[in-house]
């Protein structure tokens, strides 16, 4: 993806809403943000369901299931994933190179038995929520950013398409990985939108100087007085820094 691309088809809305209402909400954004993302909650309450009835409105999905456990059960359920025709799919860089290696090959697998493209296979190196703190406190070795080029080259080295990282770490990756990986990039916040749980977080126009491929907005959409508005206003930035 390059810089030059629509920035609809960089921004991604984070449903972690009711159904009904993401559905509604995403209809709305639709014209500014590409990507549904289908994350934990929609998932466990709606399973496919939910995936369905956002390729209904015509939105690529985005599934982020963080899928993180031994290689044989990311497997079946990377395969089960890839078979719904999903765009993007989440795992977990810490669960290993056979995990991730596992995963990519279910999704592929899981794609092709129902004549769907692969879906782009994205491990998660450091979640944004974490401050520095955090991360040495579950054990990872020295600063967010050193934890999540270990974890990103580990996930490269296994075949994953993409990243999903903090903005203040594209840069680096970037330079590190060279253009191929799809970097993606949640920790998105607007100049003086709340913070909420995100530690790492930075603007749009940072992820995308940056080198941010895919960025994923939620709360700073759903919680605007004019979701539309702030959708828009978001897709700017995006285009003209
Ligand atoms: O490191 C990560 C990985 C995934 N996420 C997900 O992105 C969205 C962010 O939503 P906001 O409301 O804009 O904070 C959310 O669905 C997370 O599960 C992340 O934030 N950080």
């Amino acid at each position: 993806m390059t810089e030059g691309s629509p920035a609809r088809e960089r921004l991604a809305l984070a449903v972690d809403l009711p159904l009904d209402q993401g559905l509604a909400l995403y209809a709305q954004v639709a014209p500014f943000m590409g990507y549904a993302k289908v994350g934990l909650s929609l998932f466990v309450e709606h399973g496919p369901a939910a995936v369905t009835a956002f390729q209904k409105l015509g939105g690529r999905v985005f599934l982020d299931l963080k899928l993180h456990d031994i290689p044989n059960t990311v497997e079946l359920a990377a395969t089960r994933a890839g078979a719904l025709g999903v765009a993007l799919l989440t795992v977990h860089a810490a669960g290993g190179e056979a995990m991730l290696k596992a995963a990519v090959r279910g999704a592929r697998e899981g794609a092709r038995s129902q004549g769907h493209p692969p879906p782009r296979v994205l491990a998660v190196t450091v979640l944004t929520s974490l401050s520095a703190e955090d991360v040495t406190a579950v054990g990872l070795t020295g600063a967010p950013e050193a934890a999540a080029q270990r974890l990103a080259q580990l996930a490269v080295r296994a075949g994953v398409d993409g990243l999903v990282c903090s903005p203040r770490e594209a840069e680096g990756l970037r330079r590190l990985l060279g253009p191929s990986p799809l970097l993606c990039t949640p920790g998105i916040r607007p100049a003086g939108a709340e913070l909420g749980d995100q530690a790492r977080a930075e603007t749009p126009a940072f992820a995308v100087r940056a080198g941010a491929d895919v960025l994923v907005v939620g709360r700073p959409v759903h919680a605007a007085a004019d979701p539309v508005a702030a959708a828009r206003a978001i897709a700017t930035e995006v285009s003209f820094g």
